[in-house]
């Protein structure tokens, strides 16, 4: 049996479908096997790639940190030119609202959605155009659809420039849509149909390449003879079965349904279409009138699309689309040249974005979903929440002091649980001792404290070998510290002056960043296997990937030579790096990252059996090379 019978195509229906195609029964046949045969290729290997796919993970972990890595200035992954330093966008944020015809974009191909709205555009300018002349005497309004069609004249704004552009520039397209502007004046003003009738017309007589019947363009009736043009986008016979007014197969024009079609379908359209040109008092009033005349004709665009039901796509297809709309967003070229090439043509991507993924949705991220695309999209954003903790290590220091702050950016922790935390000075009277709150809590004790007087003054030694690390991170009074190459691991820091125990070295600074950021860069970092984010609290983080000073090169040692302590000074959160013993000039500096115990990458992890606090000054110290 033949694969066109075998599902369900019979010889009746090939007479059928031959009585709207230019072509024979056989020549459709073939094209059907041809297409049957391509449609099942499509699925083996759909599946192929999925049952490759480890099982205990879903495309969405698979691809995770891909919407990270992807250059949104280059367009490609892992973009060597911009590497890191991408602006990072938030899945919620890369959504946007409505479906976007980007006029500027051409045809990523062949099957580019864009060769379907090509016609589109050609009707939008003539709508315009059309109410443009019903509204002659409407300043606003002309001087709007001159702004339209001047975009294609070059012409200056003035309206009868404008009108006498389209007419002198006799192309098809102005040509059209001063035609039909006559037209639709001469037609008493309720006559929609009359006048959709002569608007496809004119639009069919400018594409020059179809075949138009001269039959009754009800929507129950053929309109035309196709050409014999056929295409593989389009699952075949139930399309041209079940659509007895469907365009051309794979003919990327428009067609009568999907302009003038659902004119008529919605009476007010034309109306609405109207009022947007016909001089509406506000520019709000007349943008959001535009707005909704572009979403409906993006629905038109695709209206004979919701042939691609969801069955058409594989799991994995709708997973990679489901990424790919976060990843670019409502880009159908992107996502198919990205993550569906060779599964789906664009237009496809498109219209399914459209019939059965964006318009929902745009309406509400999750609210109008079908139920299996919520309970996926609810599923990915667990699973995303999940791996975004797992990835992204960021060192863990545990002390005492739980907010964060940073100089240059001075950003003060008062907001939310963190208030309380806020610096207040102690109630020593005179001078502080060991005992002061703000020495226990390792906060900034400026103040009252012993180091100083009060006047920010350079604190005095107090005879002990005891110094106030918070005063001397306030003064910036820090060490001087220098960039070598670390016998440990790339860059190191090295300090030049040796120095004593508890000795302020200098601070890490960095950008102050939150956790959600943190743990979007993480995964960049991570995969370059080199990170500069220091996590301070559980609100911020700072990474001094971009910013920060030399002791940023420090590296990490289970036995360090130095420690980091988060300090509270004058309200804001910072990280001092201080001695942990006494430490020789030109030695490099370490300190523990102290990474969570599942986070360590394997060179931060202590070797089993290791006590926690190792032989202070028993590791291996680098020094500089010169
Ligand atoms: C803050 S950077 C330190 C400077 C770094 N060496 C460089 O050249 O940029 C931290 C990174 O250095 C590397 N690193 C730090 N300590 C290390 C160690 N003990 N062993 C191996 N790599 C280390 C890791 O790649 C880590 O992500």
């Amino acid at each position: 049996m033949k694969a066109t019978q075998e599902r369900g195509l019979s010889q009746e229906d090939l007479n059928v479908i031959c009585q709207f195609i230019d072509a024979s029964p056989s020549e459709i046949e073939g094209r059907s096997e041809f297409l049957f045969e391509k449609h099942e290729k499509h699925s083996e290997f759909s599946d192929k790639i999925e049952s490759q796919l480890p099982l205990d993970k879903t495309v969405d972990i698979v691809l995770d940190s891909f919407d990270n890595l992807f250059c949104r200035r280059c367009l490609v992954f892992d973009c060597r030119l911009h590497g890191c330093s991408q602006n990072l966008v938030f899945p919620s944020e890369k959504q946007p609202c409505g479906f976007e015809l980007d006029g500027n974009k051409s045809p990523c191909g062949d099957q580019c959605y864009l060769r379907r709205r090509e016609g589109f555009q050609d009707i939008h300018k003539h709508d315009y155009a059309s109410s443009a002349t019903h509204n002659m005497e409407s300043r606003s309004t002309l001087h709007k659809v001159g702004t339209d069609m001047v975009s294609e004249s070059e012409d200056s704004n003035r309206e009868e420039e404008i009108i006498k552009s389209s007419i002198s520039v006799g192309t098809s397209r102005s040509k059209i849509s001063f035609e039909s502007a006559e037209k639709h004046t001469a037609l008493p003003s309720g006559d929609a149909s009359e006048t959709e009738n002569v608007s496809t017309d004119m639009l069919l007589r400018s594409l020059g390449k179809r075949k138009v019947s001269k039959g009754p363009r009800s929507s129950d009736d053929f309109p035309y003879k196709k050409p014999r043009t056929l295409a593989s986008d389009i699952p075949f016979a139930s399309h041209i079965l079940n659509n007895h007014s469907t365009s051309e197969i794979g003919d990327t024009r428009p067609d009568i349904r999907e302009f003038g079609g659902n004119q008529r379908d919605d009476p007010n359209k034309k109306t609405s279409n109207k009022d947007s040109c016909g001089g509406s008092p506000t520019s709000t009033a007349e943008d959001a009138a535009r707005n909704t005349n572009k979403e409906s004709s993006a629905n038109n665009l695709f209206s004979s699309s919701r042939e691609h039901p969801l069955s058409h796509w594989s799991t994995l297809e709708r997973d990679l689309y489901l990424k790919g709309i976060e990843i670019f967003g409502k880009n159908s070229c992107l996502i198919v040249r990205n993550l569906l090439c060779g599964l789906k043509t664009c237009m496809e991507v498109a219209s399914y974005m459209y019939n059965n993924g964006a318009a929902n949705m745009s309406k509400s991220i999750s609210g109008d979903f079908t139920e299996t695309e919520q309970n996926y999209m609810e599923q990915g954003m667990v699973v995303r929440t999940k791996v975004c903790r797992r990835r992204g290590r960021t060192r863990k220091h545990k002390y005492p002091s739980k907010a964060a702050g940073h100089p240059a950016i001075r950003k003060k922790v008062g907001d939310g649980k963190q208030c309380d935390r806020q610096y207040t000075p102690c109630g020593c009277q005179e001078m502080c001792n060991k005992n002061c709150p703000c020495v226990e809590n390792g906060t900034c004790c400026e103040k009252y404290c012993g180091c100083g007087d009060g006047s920010l003054g350079e604190p005095p030694e107090r005879g002990d070998g005891y110094q106030c690390g918070n005063m001397k991170l306030l003064l910036k009074q820090q060490q001087r510290i220098l960039l070598g190459k670390s016998d440990v691991a790339g860059w190191g820091a090295f300090i030049k002056n040796p120095v004593h125990k508890n000795d302020y070295l200098g601070e890490y600074t960095g950008e102050l960043i939150s956790h959600k950021e943190a743990d979007k860069r993480g995964k960049i970092y991570d995969r370059a296997n080199s990170s500069f984010l220091f996590d301070l609290n559980d609100q911020f983080v700072l990474d001094a990937y971009r910013k920060g000073d030399k002791l940023k090169f420090a590296n990490h040692s289970s036995s360090p030579n130095c420690y980091a302590k988060v300090m509270m000074v004058a309200g804001d959160h910072r990280v001092g790096i201080y001695a942990r013993e006494h430490i020789e000039a030109s030695a490099e500096l370490f300190y523990d990252y102290r990474y969570g115990p599942d986070q360590a990458p394997a060179w931060a992890r202590r070797p089993e059996g290791a006590k926690k606090d190792e032989a202070s000054g028993s590791h291996r110290r680098a020094h500089k090379v010169a």
